[in-house]
């Protein structure tokens, strides 16, 4: 038979993201045809927390004090919602599955820097969730703690989604960039067939996505976020004060860079708002989705050595139309659109790349791609809990 499957299995991919809005949660099959993967997604749900979880969450993403022992707790707060999430998802399938695999949540991340004398440059990364107890409470093999091992080769441990972009998006002809706007936003740049080029290949995060527009909706507009951009779209955003916010240090670093809510701070927010005065609260909301649009698309013109064809969207941003056509603008001629038109579904994209790195974990493949993290070699990713 040709090009039949040499594996297939089926398995849960669990993340909470940098909106920490709730656990995306995708149960999918994975079928191995000699090396080319495909994914097949049967249930895909997003189970958001516990408001009071997801409060106490923010706060220590935000920096508020808390004893080693409350860090403890949160976490196995945390990893007992992803069990659940992972026992309501399972019900959706005709069988259990051989894996869950855990990004769990982050709530510290540093880039690594170059070492100085006696310290260390290493990056540092803190996803919450601990697989052992999302084993034990679910019976079912846990893969977890997923950044870790890129950390320890001297990456950015993030992106790490570009691993299922190559292995799943690449165009024979085209040059595609994969998007993804979440509470941060993040490129993978992939030029034609670059699953033989995987070198080519590299991606990083490209600015604040979603979390500024979503902390000023909240005090602004007492709003959780601007639905479908219907706010921003009533106001006129301020373009000097946008480029002036794109000359900040950040945005002129070149790749592989990280980032998270260390930087796109409520104090960030906060220095962002003293700067608007004047400005009606519809012209504040326009001005950060059109600040979120622009970083996006001056990133493709000052790193990417290609222009993309095709710019495919995976993220929670793809719902604001407005943030969608501002974007399409800007990056004219390529071509926006939401994965969903390749056949992945852009809500449950990072919960499937999960699942898959899951997988490569379990065959002992390599998950991360040093052209993207800037990481000394492939490594494999995830720590196993049986
Ligand atoms: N209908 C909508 N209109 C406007 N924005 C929306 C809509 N639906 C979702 N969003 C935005 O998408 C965000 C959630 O996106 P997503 O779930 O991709 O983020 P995440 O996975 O937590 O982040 P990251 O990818 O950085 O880890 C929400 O906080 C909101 O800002
Ligand atoms: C440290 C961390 O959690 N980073 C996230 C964050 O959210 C978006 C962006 O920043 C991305 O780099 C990464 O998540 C996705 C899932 C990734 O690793 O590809």
């Amino acid at each position: 038979m040709i090009n039949a499957p040499t594996d297939q299995i089926l398995a849960i991919g669990l993340i909470s993201g940098t909106s920490v809005d709730g656990i995306d949660a995708a149960l999918v099959e994975i079928i191995d045809r000699h090396e080319q993967l495909e994914t097949n997604l049967i249930a895909g749900y997003t189970y958001p927390y516990a408001a009071e979880l997801r409060t106490e969450i923010l706060a220590v993403c935000a920096g508020a004090p808390r004893s080693l022992q409350q860090i403890c707790e949160l976490d196995d707060r945390i990893a007992e919602s992803f069990a659940q999430a992972a026992i309501a998802i399972m019900e959706k399938g005709d069988r259990l599955p051989d894996l869950i695999a855990s990004h769990g949540q982050t709530v510290f991340h540093r880039p690594p820097v170059t070492p100085q004398d006696g310290k260390t440059g290493l990056g540092y990364s803190v996803q919450l969730g601990r697989g052992a107890v999302i084993a034990e409470l679910t019976g079912i093999k846990t893969i977890s703690d997923f950044r870790v091992a890129d950390i320890e080769v001297g990456g950015h441990a993030a992106p790490l989604v570009p691993m299922l972009d190559i292995l799943l998006l690449s165009h024979p002809t085209k040059y595609r960039v994969c998007q993804n706007i979440g509470g941060i936003s993040n490129l993978t740049y992939l030029p034609p067939k670059a699953l033989e080029h995987p070198e080519q290949v590299f991606g990083f995060d490209n600015g604040a996505g979603n979390v500024l527009i979503d902390m000023a909706a909240q005090k602004l507009f007492g709003v959780s976020f601007d639905a479908d951009g219907a706010i921003a779209r009533q106001g006129q955003p301020n373009l000097d004060l946008i480029n002036q916010w794109l000359e900040q240090e950040f945005f002129r670093l070149p790749p592989p860079k990280s980032t998270g809510r260390e930087l796109f701070s409520p104090e960030y927010l906060e220095q962002c708002l003293s700067e608007c005065q004047g400005l009606s609260n519809y012209d504040i909301l326009a001005t950060l989705t059109e600040f979120t649009a622009r970083a996006i698309a001056k990133s493709y013109r000052d790193f990417l050595p290609v222009f993309p064809d095709e710019v495919l969207i995976g993220g929670g941003g793809g719902h604001n139309s407005y943030l969608m056509e501002r974007l399409q603008d800007l990056v004219k001629p390529a071509i926006v659109m939401r994965t969903n038109d390749c056949g992945i579904d852009s809500d449950s994209k990072e919960a499937i790349a999960f699942a898959l790195l899951g997988y490569l974990r379990l065959k002992e493949r390599y998950g991360n791609l040093p052209s993207v993290t800037g990481a000394k070699r492939s490594v494999l990713l995830g720590k196993i809990y049986q």
